[in-house]
């Protein structure tokens, strides 16, 4: 008789329709005064997004998140490689009504108000009246401009925090199953920052695909299913926040005396906190707990610990060399 052998437990595939793929995708500028100078902005990025998911690029300044988003958007053209958005290549013009964007810093033509620079875009989608008039209401709504007379003002007496918002209405009009953010906190207050984190999770709720870059990594940490991380043009990680936070995790240590400088070498992050050395572990625990006599320190506490994404993201960048 054949040995009973269990099968390999396989990975769920995740079913859900790709919305944007890319292959190799590379973009190189050409800079200074003769265009002599290049300059590696993404060096061969492939990254699958799926329908339905909030994805979060995260990266330093420079690091190439806005000539991605550019990049996949049409904006930009790549120097090698490819994009796939919604199932066909870049520059679709189907695909393009099925998008939102909204820029890092949106130009408007500021002698329009709010009402009218939403009647405007609504107009670049040829969306009819009977349509946009009760989509604007909504928006407007949505994005926290319906109290006073915001709507009727002129863009130049906005504030920041009003254009951002007004930006995000925009990206919004044509209904777009998937929406591209740039930086979409910048310039907001806490307020400000707390509602368009709930008007994101609302269209994420919608069922909407949202890709956004963002230096602020508690929002990002709050909002976003899957992430990735771009360094120097280069992607040097993704998955699921779950994940990543889950294999990065390591022993949180407390320890009473010993010699700092040999702690250093055991201990990341080490810090003084209530008269205790306290920090992660770099190795093996059995390892550090056999070596605390030579180092002259007492073990007070030891836990499993999950770092938090911004933890992750520092670890990351260090791990690499560069911060
Ligand atoms: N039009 C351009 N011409 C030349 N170089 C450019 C151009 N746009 C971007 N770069 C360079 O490409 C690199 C990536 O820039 P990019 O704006 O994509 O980074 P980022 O991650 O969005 O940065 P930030 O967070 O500061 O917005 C940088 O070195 C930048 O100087």
């Amino acid at each position: 008789m054949e040995p009973v052998v269990d099968a390999p437990e396989q990975p769920i595939p995740d079913e859900r329709p790709i919305a944007l793929e890319t292959f190799n995708l590379s973009k190189r500028y050409r800079t200074g005064f003769w265009l002599t100078k290049r300059v590696l902005s993404l060096q061969q990025i492939n990254l699958k997004i799926n329908e339905g998911e909030t994805f979060g690029l995260l990266g330093q300044n420079g690091a190439g998140k806005t000539t991605f988003l550019k990049t996949v958007l049409g904006i930009v053209k790549p120097s090698k490689g490819k994009a796939v958005l919604l199932g066909k290549a870049i520059g679709n013009r189907k695909v393009k009504q099925r998008i939102g964007y909204l820029p890092e810093n949106p130009y408007f033509y500021d002698y329009l108000t709010g009402y009218e620079i939403l009647e405007f875009s609504a107009g670049l989608f040829g969306i009819p009246k009977r349509v946009y008039k009760n989509r604007i209401n909504e928006l407007i709504d949505l994005v926290g401009l319906s109290q006073g007379d915001a709507r009727k003002k002129q863009l130049r007496q906005y504030s920041k925090g009003m254009l951002q918002r007004i930006g995000m209405a925009q990206a919004l009009i044509n209904d777009p199953d998937v929406v591209f953010l740039d930086e979409p906190m910048s310039g907001l207050d806490p307020l400000g920052r707390y509602q368009m984190r709930e008007i994101i999770l609302s269209l994420k709720a919608q069922g909407k695909t949202i890709f956004f870059n963002s230096h602020v990594l508690s929002d990002v940490e709050k909002i976003c299913d899957r992430i990735a991380i771009l360094d120097k043009g280069e992607l040097i990680c993704q998955g699921a926040i779950h994940d990543l936070l889950g294999e990065a995790q390591g022993y949180r240590v407390k320890i009473r005396g010993g010699n700092p400088e040999m702690l250093k070498q055991r201990v990341r992050n080490l810090k003084i906190q209530d008269g205790l050395w306290v920090g992660t572990l770099k190795g093996d625990a059995q390892d550090f707990i056999a070596s605390l006599r030579l180092m002259r320190a007492q073990l007070e506490s030891i836990e499993l610990a999950k770092p938090n994404l911004e933890e992750f993201f520092v670890q990351q960048i260090r791990n690499r060399g560069v911060a």
